[in-house]
């Protein structure tokens, strides 16, 4: 590869060591010398051999600025600015803010102070580095932040003004910042409000429902800003602001999906040096009218009546849902519906695919090179398939949902951005069978390896479920209640299973049942890059060998 040329070199001081430090269009780098100390106009010279060397990226530089030196007085134990000396041995110094890689896919903010007796090395020094950084162009310098004061543990505000907020002002980026005060208060400012012009991104401090209403909002106010019918597009405009999220909530499975972890610091990194993932997003319609938009799980079943009963349990945080889980484990309830369902094309893979969705994803790359037209993406997908039977659950993955709950995700092999989302559906099975298949999703086994499971990676399907077939959902809905609802809400293990469950759109509770489901590929992006390979963040002096 060639080297590219060198933009600065000289000889700092790190800690009373000498270090040769470097700066090229690509990475900073500095080695630690053993030295005699001889200093020649501002920069040590010695007799040296290599002790350390460090290799930030430019990309993952977050700050330069001018350090004032700060030491402890020793009568008040207080720190004291120390006047400036106008000495010829006044030392000068410069702090870099940069990406430090930490285990399981964290990221911090670390520091390194340079020091030089030279001010004009030193003001060199900081120049230079800010013309690369105003160079990168897809950083944000003005974001619009939305937080919800109740999620999660309700740690939303602190968490931002502890941990993000200070991210955000070392990297000089300007925010907007709104508490919302009631359900929707997002969506609807952000829809109708929010004056986007002035803002490069839209953060979400929050949950999965939290990001769900920030979606909605950008993605609507998009489409109605480009004069498109949600209720009856083919295909939608994508969002030109991306969006970053800072996990509050219970679940967090869209950042931890996207980012490898569920950490606020990591997250904010991810936005302040301008990562850019993009996302698929499915749109769910009822009778060709637009429901709502999904990014992570579609399910109905199993994970529709979990989130059906953890609504009454808000009150207890996020443990709501191994309650809820459990019980509606034990209730082992099954429902009756017609999946019919459009494949993707054998070049997307299938959700067994040993290879997973990672930074740089090869598979979601081709996705946004190949520019296929609607119709020869919809002629490359084969024949609409149908099935019907009993499910415990029917689940639609658009990506691995992942989350601190089930590491490798509902569908591991899911990928964020190829305009697929992978169907898996869980045939009536014993309660043992379905306990392991569910104890898998927190192991190595294969979670789809079982014979009630099935999947397959789809571009579109449509759900009916069977008491409802041909009829009106409202009416038969408001009649099975009166016969049955007040027997069952009694006796929910009576044998007389309800007809029907809930579908749950990304935490959610859709009002209606029989849905028609289609993948809208890179309709959004977010500020992060997908889950990095493990040798990236073990050894990130890799990212340095360019
Ligand atoms: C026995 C252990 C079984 C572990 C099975 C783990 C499967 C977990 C899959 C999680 C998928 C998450 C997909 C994301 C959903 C979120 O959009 C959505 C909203 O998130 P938010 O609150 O942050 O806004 N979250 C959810 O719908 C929560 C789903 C959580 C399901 C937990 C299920 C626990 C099941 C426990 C069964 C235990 C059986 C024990 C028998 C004695
Ligand atoms: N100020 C608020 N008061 C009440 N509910 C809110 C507020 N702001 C947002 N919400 C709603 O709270 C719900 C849950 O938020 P979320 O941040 O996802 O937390 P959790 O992960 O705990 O469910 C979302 O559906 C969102 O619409
Ligand atoms: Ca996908």
């Amino acid at each position: 590869m060639e080297k590219q040329p060198r933009l600065l070199s000289s000889q700092l001081s790190l800690q009373n060591r000498v270090c040769d430090v470097t700066l090229n269009c690509v990475v900073l780098t500095w080695k630690e010398r053993e030295t005699t100390k001889k200093r020649v106009s501002g920069s040590f010279l010695g007799s040296s051999r290599a002790a350390g060397s460090h290799c930030v990226p430019v990309c993952e530089i977050i700050a330069v600025q001018e350090t004032t030196e700060a030491c402890q007085s020793n009568d008040a134990g207080r720190w004291q600015m120390v006047p400036q000396q106008p000495s010829e041995s006044e030392q000068h110094a410069f702090t870099v803010s940069y990406v430090e890689r930490m285990r399981g896919h964290r990221w911090r903010c670390s520091e390194v102070t340079f020091h030089c007796t030279d001010w004009r090395l030193c003001q060199q020094w900081i120049q230079t580095i800010k013309e690369q950084l105003s160079q990168l162009t897809s950083r944000p310098k003005s974001l619009l932040v939305y937080i919800n004061p109740y999620g999660g543990k309700q740690r939303g505000k602190w968490i931002y003004e502890h941990k993000v907020a200070p991210v955000f002002s070392r990297a000089s980026i300007s925010t907007d910042v709104i508490v919302t005060e009631c359900a929707n208060h997002a969506r609807n400012h952000l829809k109708k409000e929010a004056d986007l012009k002035k803002y490069d991104g839209v953060v979400c401090v929050g949950g999965d429902g939290m990001f769900s209403e920030i979606l909605h909002g950008l993605i609507s106010r998009t489409q109605c800003d480009s004069g498109v019918d949600e209720n009856c597009a083919e295909t939608l405009v994508p969002s030109a602001l991306r969006i970053g999220i800072i996990p509050a909530g219970s679940t967090d499975c869209i950042c931890f999906a996207t980012v490898g972890t569920n950490d606020p610091v990591t997250s904010a990194l991810h936005i302040v040096i301008g990562d850019s993932q993009p996302m698929d997003v499915c749109s769910v319609h009822h009778n060709n009218t637009f429901l709502r938009y999904s990014v992570s799980l579609l399910g109905y079943g199993f994970f529709g009546d979990v989130l059906t009963d953890s609504e009454r349990k808000r009150w207890m945080g996020p443990a709501r849902y191994d309650i809820s889980g459990v019980k509606t484990f034990l209730s082992h309830r099954y429902y009756e519906g017609t999946i019919s369902f459009l494949p993707a094309a054998d070049i997307f893979g299938t959700p067994r695919d040993k290879i997973k969705c990672r930074s740089g994803c090869s598979v979601c790359q081709k996705q946004s090179t190949e520019k296929l037209t609607e119709e020869e993406r919809e002629g490359s997908y084969g024949v609409w398939r149908v099935t019907r039977g009993k499910f415990l659950a029917i689940n639609a993955a658009s990506m691995s949902c992942a989350c601190p709950r089930t590491p490798k995700g509902l569908s591991p092999a899911a990928h964020l951005a190829d305009g697929t989302t992978d169907l898996i559906l869980i045939r009536k099975c014993s309660r043992l069978d379905f306990l392991r298949h569910l104890l898998r999703h927190t192991n190595k086994d294969d979670q789809f390896d079982h014979t009630f499971v099935e999947v397959h990676r789809v571009q579109q399907f449509r759900f009916t479920p069977k008491h409802w077939e041909g009829g009106s959902e409202l009416d038969l809905c408001e009649s099975k209640n009166r016969l049955f609802g007040q027997i069952c809400r009694q006796q929910p293990v009576c044998g007389c299973a309800p007809a029907h469950s809930s579908w749950n759109c990304d935490g959610e509770i859709l009002p209606q049942t029989t849905i028609h489901v289609r993948v809208h590929c890179q309709l959004i992006k977010l500020f992060a890059r997908g889950i990095e390979e493990k040798t990236v963040f073990e050894d990130p002096y890799t990212l340095c060998a360019v």
